[in-house]
């Protein structure tokens, strides 16, 4: 069966608890826009694209129910103020953002036709069918994200020329955190299924988690090679040296690329980049166009989203029973793993610096440096890449 973060049917949203995984796969009703945002907000749906799918969809529904004055103005009113207040459930990401300022484009350019006193039905219906094509493209793009990357990796690093590449990943890039197939683990899956991965390495992902609750849940679902690590390990991890232990790559999502390659993406990555480069070994972001934020310049410009400090020091789950080595789903327990008192930092991103990225692999191919040294990113907007795999 393959994984699903969103269903949808027109009408009906339904998202994948994250928070209940790995232990329980419980699907939760989105009805309106103020349920798709304690979802996000409260991490119940994860990762940059699904995040912006889900508040989306969240909208298309509320709409086929919502009680409306029935004008294309006041319609075209309420769409506006529910992006505006979905966009603020998650502020590091730029997929929400990207997918607000293109639905509302799509709800201007229809008030335009139908003029502000006319009926707001063409409003919703252009809404509801833009929402609807943004899980479609999603699913696509991630397809082939997977198959530029894979190819790369192939070309480019010294293990993929010999047959198989093992990698690393961080954080959750999978179906779980797109609309279906993933970014980075995308391409985890497009090197499994051409029979060109030895073995994918997940992190942990401090301190919430992503890589031991969602990614290793999806690399066992899916019959992907892996093993778990925390993040503290990478290091050692990648100082191996035997043919089938040597890590080739380093692949990650993102949450928004500046204009110059800068990326923020889950906190972790920063240090991943800067270990690869000591370790000789290629780093890249696996991102679709709608995670490049051209209207940022550099990764000094981007909101690090912080959260509370009891993510840090407090961690909950089902009780383990031991004897049967089973969780006991009808349990809960939290446990706080830090000394009562101490401050506490949680930024839930970090910035990694375009120097330290090989390659940005988008969904029409994969953008290396130009001969300055720079990404070229705007050339993605015309379909244009320099790297392809
Ligand atoms: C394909 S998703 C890329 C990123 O969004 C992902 O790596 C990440 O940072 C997810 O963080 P989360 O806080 O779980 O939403």
């Amino acid at each position: 069966m393959v994984l699903e973060a969103i269903r949808y049917d027109r009408g009906n949203l339904q998202i994948l608890d994250q928070l209940k995984l790995p232990h329980a796969e419980v699907y939760d009703d989105i009805n309106t826009s103020g349920d798709a945002w304690e979802a996000i907000k409260h991490m119940r749906t994860r990762g940059a694209p699904a995040i912006a799918i889900v508040a989306a969809l969240s909208l298309a529904v509320e709409l086929l129910i919502a009680d409306i004055p029935p004008t294309a103005g006041d319609t075209a009113a309420f769409v506006y103020d529910r992006l505006d207040y979905l966009v603020t459930s998650r502020p590091t990401a730029v997929n929400l953002a990207d997918a607000v300022r293109k639905l509302k484009a799509v709800v201007d350019a229809e008030v335009a036709k139908v003029k502000a006193d006319g009926n707001g039905d063409s409003i919703r219906e252009a809404y509801i069918a833009a929402a609807e094509k943004m899980l479609v493209d999603d699913v696509r793009d991630n397809e082939a994200i997977g198959k530029h990357g894979a190819e790369w990796i192939q070309k480019n690093t010294e293990f993929g020329q010999n047959g198989q590449v093992s990698v690393i990943t961080h954080c959750n890039t999978g179906s779980l955190a797109t609309a279906g197939y993933g970014t980075a683990l995308g391409v985890i899956r497009a090197l499994h299924s051409a029979g060109t991965l030895k073995h994918a390495f997940c992190t942990e992902t401090r301190p919430y988690n992503q890589g031991s609750r969602l990614t290793a849940f999806e690399l066992v679902h899916d019959k992907i090679p892996a093993t778990l690590v925390t993040d503290s390990m990478a290091a050692a991890l990648l100082k191996l040296k035997g043919p089938s232990e040597r890590i080739a790559a380093i692949v990650v999502g993102a949450d928004r690329v500046a204009a110059n390659g800068d990326t923020a993406n889950k906190i972790g990555t920063y240090s991943l980049a800067i270990l690869a480069k000591f370790h000789g070994v290629k780093f890249l972001v696996a991102a679709p166009r709608t995670t490049i934020d051209l209207q940022t310049k550099s990764g000094a410009d981007i909101v690090i989203e912080e959260r509370p400090g009891n993510e840090v020091t407090l961690v909950k789950g089902p009780k383990w029973v031991a004897v049967l080595d089973e969780v006991d789903l009808s349990s809960s327990e939290t446990i706080k793993i830090a000394a009562s008192g101490i401050d506490v930092w949680n930024p839930a991103f970090d910035v990694t610096p375009a120097e330290l990225i090989d390659g940005i692999i988008t969904e029409v191919g994969v953008v290396e440096k130009d001969k300055n040294g720079e990404f070229q990113l705007q050339n993605v907007f015309q379909g244009l890449t320099n790297g392809n795999g």
